[in-house]
């Protein structure tokens, strides 16, 4: 069966029908044979293996037991009824239980003769039970069983309750692979099959539905990981390849003034090796005839603001302006001081735009943008509202991507004729994995250096019960000059309780830090803006030594004495939440210290985040753990992206093979850019993904 062939409407097959051709495109997205051919199964059963009911342990998944039952009651009442069957093996005794269908059970199943039980176990005190356990008579499970591997496919109560069964989808692909007796087309250039010695396509696809061995499936898998990656990587790099052909931008070819004069005269300090690196990859972007797209990623405090600015003078040298997007307005308001601040001796006009500005400011904002005399605006979203209208918008750095949608981002080029240059920073350290599936359409600079001079954050995890000495401890610090963040969780589905907690942390506070001695600022998510910006200005002048506060500090606030970060419920917080945290102290020359507080009750992940917190400062090694504590689908950003709808690699544990498509798709690219020599079949393979994945390509276009 070729490509097109397995475009066919999955009612077309035999056994399917429409009710459940129906089922099958709603509850499964399979519309295709090809589709049907792509759900892969979960997981395998080894069908000829049984257990004894002394080997059943408390962590047992679904297991498969021989036996026999010798006794059958129904006890309980009404909604309490059920029918429980002793079974028993040469070695022990289970309960089997069914809390639906007694009656027709009740007459059928056999006492004395010898079943074949299968299911999930549960364990109550120290016995063992077996709910709705699938039975079948031993003769003829054994007649039954054609493989030793039984797939099992992704499937709920929903699908089989309407007609389609494990057995059923099992049926479905048999009569599938017996009408494509010739088997299917080749997908892969046959130099990466001989090289990688990797096993056809029509055995893949065979064997992993219908397993012959543990080694094909293996084998099988590999292959059909490896295909899936590879193509993955070629469309991303093709995309990034065309876009740079295609999609035009504004050349910044001269290097002057503004440039120059910064970077000879103004330099607060010697940049560092990452960042004279990262801003060469951008000047090279720029001067290009190409529309420039790159994720700029450093770690908290690693210095990407100087980036940021470097980049908007050189849009200024070239007459353009630039415009910088915060996701808060706290964040806004602190790019708008810092770059003003940096900017002070050249002749540079900078505004800022946020949900606050009063409305003669507004006007003022938009009228020197539409004259071209404002160069550099900062803001929040309402920088994408349609009365703000650039005279030529040159760059757009947008600060914390992952905050704004794939449609904000956009609408800030459509203000132009040609697309403006794109910078995103971030300081969530994205894992290398995931950025390269994720962003392999975009180009990544990585600042991968600290200022000097900055001493590893000290970290310790303390349980409720010390806060005593905790409190001596900020006493201490407070004596030194220092001050000190306290971080209550906030999330949202519990925001009252959360609320509770901070308030009755902020009152212990106060008890414990009076006034006139200690001064203490609060701020929260349910504080008007204005108030929020009273409490934190407060801070970052040092008037108050103690910042108590919900997750609205989370990203980049500045305050270089701050030398504490406290953590409360700190097993409440991911992983780069936790990360991000901390690294709002440690930006002085001071030591800086944070301290995870948590009651004594942790669950195992928890336990990890907190080891992982107190062993490491290196937001990529965090960001590793957390990808594989969490999953991809959970890093922030990834779940729109649509690359992670794998159907059978897995980002993290198939790290290797994905490091080898991108190598195998690169080399091809790079043998062959317009994939002239390639087979029919991989190429058309190549397009078809890509017009399933048009979600990447928004990210651009
Ligand atoms: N090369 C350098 N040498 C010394 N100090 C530096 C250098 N680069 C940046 N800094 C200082 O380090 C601090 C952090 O820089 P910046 O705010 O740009 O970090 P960031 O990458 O934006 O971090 P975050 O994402 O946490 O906001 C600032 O106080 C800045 O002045």
């Amino acid at each position: 069966m070729n490509t097109s062939s397995l475009q066919t409407p999955i009612d077309y097959l035999k056994g399917v029908g429409p009710s459940r051709a129906e089922v099958l495109r709603k509850e499964l997205g399979i519309h295709t044979y090809q589709d049907l051919l792509n759900l892969f199964p979960n997981r395998y059963i080894d069908k000829t293996k049984y257990y004894k009911v002394t080997e059943i342990e408390r962590n047992s998944a679904e297991i498969q037991l021989v036996g026999k039952i010798t006794h059958l009651k129904t006890v309980g009442e009404k909604r309490g009824k059920r029918l429980v069957a002793d079974f028993v093996d040469e070695t022990g005794k289970i309960e089997l239980v069914w809390f639906r269908g007694h009656k027709w059970l009740k007459d059928s199943l056999k006492i004395n003769v010898s079943y074949v039980v299968f299911g999930k176990v549960n364990w109550f005190n120290n016995s063992v039970s077996m709910p709705h356990p699938d039975m079948e008579l031993l003769q003829e499970h054994e007649a039954s069983i054609k493989m030793a591997m039984q797939p099992i496919y992704p499937s709920t109560e929903m699908l089989s309750k309407r007609g389609i069964s494990n057995k059923v989808l099992s049926k479905m692909l048999q009569q599938l692979f017996s009408e494509s007796k010739q088997g299917f087309t080749e997908t892969l250039p046959q130099s990466i099959l001989q090289e990688l010695k990797l096993i056809s396509k029509s055995e893949a696809i065979l064997n992993v539905h219908f397993p012959q061995s543990p080694n094909k499936l293996a084998l099988a898998q590999y292959r059909l990981k490896f295909e899936e990656l590879f193509y993955i990587q070629l469309q991303l790099l093709l995309k990034n390849m065309l876009h740079k052909q295609k999609i035009k931008g504004f050349p910044f070819t001269e290097v002057g003034s503004y440039f120059n004069e910064f970077y000879q005269n103004h330099l607060p300090f010697e940049l560092t090796n990452a960042q004279k690196r990262v801003i060469k990859e951008i000047r090279s972007d720029l001067g290009s005839n190409a529309q420039m797209n790159r994720l700029l990623q450093g770690d908290v405090g690693s210095g990407k603001t100087i980036v940021a600015l470097m980049a908007c003078l050189l849009a200024l040298d070239n007459r353009f302006q630039t415009c910088l997007m915060a996701p808060t307005e706290i964040l806004a308001i602190q790019h708008y001081q810092g770059l003003s601040e940096l900017c002070e001796k050249l002749p540079i006009k900078i505004a800022l735009l946020t949900g606050s500005s009063k409305t003669k400011q507004r006007r003022e904002i938009h009228e020197s943008l539409e004259d071209g005399s404002l160069h550099i605006l900062i803001g929040t979203h309402a920088l994408l509202e349609d009365k703000v209208k650039f005279k030529n918008l040159g760059l757009a750095i947008i600060d914390e991507q992952h905050r704004f949608g794939v449609a904000q981002r956009s609408k800030l080029w459509h203000k132009n004729t040609l697309p403006p240059h794109v910078l995103v920073m971030t300081a969530t350290p994205i894992p290398r994995t995931l950025a390269m599936s994720l962003y392999g359409d975009l180009d990544i600079s990585v600042i991968d250096e600290l200022p000097p001079g900055r001493k590893a954050i000290r970290t310790v995890h303390r349980f409720d019960s010390n806060r005593l000495k905790v409190f001596r401890f900020m006493r201490d610090e407070i004596e030194k000059g220092r001050q000190i963040y306290i971080v209550y969780p906030l999330i949202q589905e519990s925001e009252t309780m959360d609320y509770k907690d901070l308030m009755d942390g902020y009152e212990s506070i106060v008890r414990d830090f009076p006034t006139p001695k200690y001064q203490i600022s609060i701020v929260h998510g349910q504080m008007k803006p204005a108030d929020k910006e009273f409490e934190m200005n407060r801070f970052v002048k040092g008037e108050t030594q103690i910042m108590v506060a919900t997750t609205v500090i989370e990203v980049g606030v500045n305050v270089p004495n701050a030398s504490v970060m406290i953590i409360e419920s700190a097993e409440r917080f991911g992983l780069s939440q936790l990360h991000q945290l901390r690294g709002r102290v440690g930006r002085g020359a001071e030591q800086s210290y944070c301290i995870l507080m948590t009651g004594h009750k942790l669950s195992k992940d928890s336990k990890t985040r907190l080891e992982t917190m107190t062993r490491t400062n290196d937001g990529f090694e965090i960001a590793e753990v957390d990808l594989k504590l969490r999953g991809p689908g959970d890093i922030m950003g990834t779940q729109q992206s649509g690359v992670l709808n794998l159907r059978i690699a897995d980002i993290v544990l198939d790290n290797d093979i994905l490091k080898t498509a991108r190598y195998y798709a690169k080399k091809m690219l790079n043998e062959d850019p317009k994939l002239e020599q390639a087979d029919h079949e991989v190429v058309k393979e190549t397009y078809r993904l890509m017009g399933k994945h048009k979600n990447i390509w928004n990210y651009i276009s």
